[in-house]
């Protein structure tokens, strides 16, 4: 589903946060991308994201070259995937119902059709009784299982998480954790960076290590480890 290949992405200002990086995501994975703070685990997440572009090397996503994808391109190929922030990122003036179906009103889905899908996302992240509701009138929890809600909306064959628990208390952590296993379960490709040590360790995924900017390891249900 996703291959890196030799892939080296830099920054507008000559910062390398990936150098010659190869790595293979299958459908149907679930993989923690951890390392140290700097290392280059939102970059990777950017790279699959096409917000930032590969400066050397080949990246294939869902069986195409999208190295050099062209522009007007870039929305079709983000329809593929969900993204979830460790800040929300939700719309402050919209309520619930608004911020899932945001994305498919932009495409134009029919409006019967969005009343469907965006209840059953809700449903799937148990906050069908919340849909009138504004995100400040939510817990860290809440907002995150609407931005969740948010990206499976359009039932995405990856999910790219980035920190997905960073600013939650550790039981609403685990809740969220929760539910990624669940859209894991059905099918759908996660591909989450975090520093949540516990979460690593306790609900075993393939991991891979990043630093400066390089694949350092990569074990099949591994932990955490100390060396990050
Ligand atoms: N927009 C940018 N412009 C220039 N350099 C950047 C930019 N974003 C990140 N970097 C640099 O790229 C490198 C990798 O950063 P990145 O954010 O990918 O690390 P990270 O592993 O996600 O860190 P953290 O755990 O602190 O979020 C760092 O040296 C960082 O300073």
């Amino acid at each position: 589903m996703i291959i890196f290949q030799d892939v080296s992405i830099c920054y507008p200002n000559g910062t390398y946060a990936l150098t010659d990086v190869n790595l293979k995501i299958d459908k149907g994975d679930f993989v923690y991308i951890v390392g140290p703070s700097g290392a280059g685990k939102s970059s990777l997440l950017k790279a699959i994201f096409k917000e930032v572009s590969v400066k050397k090397g080949q990246l294939f996503m869902f069986d195409k070259n999208i190295t050099r994808i062209k522009d007007k391109d870039v929305p079709y190929l983000r329809r593929q995937m969900g993204v979830v922030y460790q800040d929300f990122r939700l719309l402050s003036d919209k309520n619930v119902f608004d911020n899932v179906a945001f994305a498919l009103r932009v495409i134009g889905n029919p409006k019967k059709e969005i009343d469907r899908k965006v209840h059953q996302a809700l449903d799937f992240v148990g906050l069908r009784n919340k849909v009138k509701s504004y995100p400040h009138q939510l817990s860290g929890g809440e907002q995150q299982r609407v931005s969740l809600a948010r990206a499976l909306v359009n039932q995405p064959a990856l999910l790219v998480c980035d920190e997905p628990t960073g600013n939650l208390d550790p039981d609403t952590a685990h809740e969220i954790m929760g539910i990624l296993n669940n859209i894991n379960l059905r099918g759908t490709t996660i591909v989450m960076a975090t520093h949540a040590r516990d979460i690593v360790d306790q609900y075993r995924h393939r991991v891979i290590g990043v630093k400066d900017g390089k694949v350092v390891r990569d074990d099949a249900k591994g932990g955490y480890e100390n060396d990050f």
